[in-house]
């Protein structure tokens, strides 16, 4: 195995810079899509992968969650929170045109995060999905010739030679996106790059049969021993329509007697709990 670090890539996507602040120097290597880097560290290819999880404007990264709960074998083992900066860049024989520019190329999340700059300054022009805003930007920058643009970060920019024409488009200036660190056993990964925030332990909860109060007797398990939950989430299970699996963090580390005896009492009501992770999480500051 010659890389152990797996991402969402290109260089220049915002899961890079998670993976540049938490592995500084380390070797990594891009996958283009988020079940590429679960298929990447489930076969062995690496050792461990950043993918993001959830955004401050767009809520959780559904297909890392889904995927998240499939693959029960990998454990979340360390969160990164990342300050999330959007800027359209076009390439540099377009910068006269930009507001001409046809077609504007993003992940998902990103367009959304830009939404009053796409209606209001750019409402002419189509928006197109893509893998990353890392990929996007490379997109663009192969294509001179055509009146497209991105909206990615500042080193896709530099990565791609391309121009930003607008910088910080995102609707609101408190915008982060989280990421998680996968690996297939649950041994805690931390750095030396940066001081730990805190920890978080994550549980994925199957409730029993649909009866009144389950998820207050889920809640109150947590709630009595004064357990502090940072979220509460629920996904599909895709079995049938209304049948859900919860997914909760909780603000502290496992430890040898409360997060157990919480996993006794709920089993001990019909629920089924697997713990997704226990880990450190961290902040890269503002620039
Ligand atoms: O496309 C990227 O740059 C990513 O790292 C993915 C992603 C996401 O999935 O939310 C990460 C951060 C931003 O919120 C936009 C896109």
């Amino acid at each position: 195995m010659s890389y152990s670090i797996g991402y969402l890539g290109p260089k220049g996507t915002f899961t890079s810079i998670a993976v540049d602040a938490l592995f500084k120097g380390e070797r990594h290597m891009p996958y283009q899509t988020i079940p590429n880097c679960f298929d990447a560290v489930k076969f062995g290819h690496v050792k461990f992968v950043v993918v993001p999880l959830e955004n401050t404007l767009e809520g959780t990264v559904n297909l890392t969650l889904d995927y998240l709960i499939e693959s029960k074998s990998l454990k979340i083992v360390s969160e990164i929170v990342v300050p999330i900066k959007q800027h359209f860049m076009v390439h540099k024989r377009n910068v006269d045109k930009w507001r001409d520019i046809e077609a504007i190329y993003s992940h998902p999340h990103a367009l959304a995060q830009c939404h009053y700059f796409l209606t209001q300054t750019m409402r002419g022009a189509k928006k197109e999905t893509f893998n990353s805003t890392g990929a996007a930007a490379e997109l663009v920058s192969q294509h001179p010739n055509r009146l497209i643009g991105a909206i990615a970060n500042e080193q896709a920019a530099a990565t791609f030679d391309l121009e930003i024409v607008k910088a910080n488009i995102h609707d609101i200036l408190n915008n982060h996106t989280r990421f998680v660190v996968l690996h297939k056993n649950d041994t805690a990964l931390r750095t030396k790059h940066m001081p730990i925030k805190g920890f978080k332990t994550t549980f994925m909860i199957a409730l029993p049969t649909d009866h009144a109060g389950a998820l207050h007797q889920v809640l109150s398990a947590f709630a009595w021993r004064r357990i502090n939950l940072s979220k509460i989430e629920s996904r599909p299970m895709k079995t049938s329509l209304g049948q859900y699996y919860f997914l909760i963090d909780i603000e502290q580390k496992m430890d040898d007697i409360l997060i157990p005896n919480t996993i006794q009492e709920l089993e001990a009501i019909g629920c089924q709990v697997e713990v997704l992770g226990s880990y450190p999480y961290y902040h890269v500051n503002e620039r």
